[in-house]
């Protein structure tokens, strides 16, 4: 029986209806072998960060009990963000949904294909905020700060609007 995981993933959608496509991630991951949601955060209305020329995101943050690896969590998100039609035209573009996956346990991963903390989780409140309402007091691997220091120490600019 394999150790059962709590990891937290970012979800965000900014084309067609963004609320359908977050429901429909949520419950293909859910629907997934392997794989539980256990709690959701609120829904965030966010500004794009990155590429500006495009529709404001609906982002989320959901909490998963897994059994997976995580490559294996990994490949079960490119899969679920196929199947809901993701197209990649820009690579900061407008998409319809994007999930990444934050944390994994108390794991630091640095590998091509996947870095965990999130490498540009730090500068990002529509994934601190969320991830605040769920694991405030969470350490993040590889520091000695909490996911509310971080996001605490979120400049104006960088603040949800
Ligand atoms: N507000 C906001 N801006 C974003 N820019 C990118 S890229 N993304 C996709 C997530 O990496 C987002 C997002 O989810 N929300």
């Amino acid at each position: 029986m394999s150790r059962i995981v709590t990891a937290y993933l970012g979800l965000g959608a900014n084309l067609g209806d963004r609320q359908s496509q977050l429901r429909q991630a949520i419950e293909r991951l859910n629907q997934t072998p392997g794989i539980r949601v256990t709690r959701l955060s609120s829904v965030y209305e966010t500004a794009p960060v990155g590429y500006l020329d495009q529709p404001n995101f609906y982002n989320l943050v959901a909490e998963v009990k897994t059994t997976l690896t995580p490559n294996a969590l990994l490949s079960v998100i490119l899969q679920i963000e196929q199947k809901l039609h993701r197209v990649r035209e820009v690579r900061w573009g407008p998409r319809t949904i994007d999930i990444d996956i934050l944390l994994y346990g108390d794991r630091a991963i640095e590998q091509d294909e996947l870095q965990i903390p999130h490498p540009r989780m730090k500068e990002r409140a529509f994934v601190l905020v969320p991830l605040s309402e769920l694991a405030g007091n969470k350490i993040i691997p590889g520091t000695d700060q909490t996911v509310e220091q971080w996001a605490g120490a979120l400049t104006p600019d960088q603040q949800i609007r």
